[in-house]
């Protein structure tokens, strides 16, 4: 697939985070059907953190075609799938557990694998690898979308500043035992994923992000690991932030529409 250069986030702000929930739900929607036209199918990735929450307006929405969705974690912490850290739980307890998606597409770490991270990230990457390469024939996995956070320090699912795995360029699942944020143990999609999709929302909101994601969008050259979420093969990079999180942003509103 050519490599095309990075094109300029598309950033969303509304004013309150019920709106930004709810163009949310649109967005995805549209994005679905866009991709079961041409694919059958809906590959999505999702993180963690208050992420899941922001997508409880999918709930109710007519249009989602459930059994169609393939999901996958963009990062999981290395903990049972019941535990309160866990992202699936998380995800099942806001969402999965209040709609009809087939329980078989919803790709989860092997928790029976944990004492062995390097076994772990790599059975996950081969569940990738089953969903993905037959279908696919890339090198690395398309997905229609991925969504994630960032944190304070501009983390994005489990990138963190300065680590090693942020220059990962050849593994598609990556594990960290030092995560800044807890828990320690986790594993993450790497960057040969992540800007390989064909679009990518980040869903940020709540005044507290305002420093970050003026460093993120205003000041890239910093490097921030969310501000190196560029997908090219071609991919678009979509924010959908609430008006106190964008607060000290310059980088230019997009009026939503869909
Ligand atoms: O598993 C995780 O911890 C998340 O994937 C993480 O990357 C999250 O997206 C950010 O920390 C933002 O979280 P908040 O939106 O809750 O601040």
């Amino acid at each position: 697939m050519p490599t095309t250069a990075p094109s300029s986030p598309i950033l969303y702000s509304f004013p309150s985070s019920t709106e930004l929930c709810d163009a949310l739900a649109n967005f995805i929607i549209k994005a679905q059907k866009e991709s079961i036209e041409k694919k059958g199918r809906f590959s999505v990735a999702i993180s963690g953190g208050s992420l899941p929450t922001q997508l409880n307006a999918l709930i109710n929405k007519p249009g989602v075609r459930w059994d169609k969705w393939q999901v996958f974690y963009a990062d999981e912490r290395v903990v049972p799938l019941d535990h309160a850290d866990s992202n699936h739980k998380l995800c099942t307890d806001e969402l999965f557990s209040k709609v009809p998606i087939l329980k078989d597409n919803i790709h989860t770490i092997d928790f029976s694998l944990a004492d062995d991270l390097e076994e772990l990230s790599d059975a996950y990457e081969k569940e990738l690898i089953r969903e993905f390469a037959q279908k696919d024939s890339a090198r690395f996995p398309v997905f229609d979308l991925i969504l994630l956070g960032t944190g304070p320090d501009g983390h994005t699912a489990s990138l963190f500043p300065g680590h090693p795995l942020l220059t990962e360029e050849d593994r598609w699942v990556a594990y960290i035992e030092d995560s800044p944020k807890p828990p320690p143990r986790r594993i993450t999609f790497t960057y040969p994923v992540i800007n390989h999709a064909s679009r990518v929302a980040f869903v940020v909101s709540g005044a507290a992000k305002a420093d970050t994601l003026q460093t993120v969008l205003d000041k890239p050259e910093e490097g921030l690991p969310a501000s190196r979420v560029r997908p090219t093969h071609p991919g678009q990079v979509y924010w959908f932030v609430d008006d106190p999180a964008v607060s000290k942003v310059s980088f230019p509103r997009t009026p939503f529409k869909l």
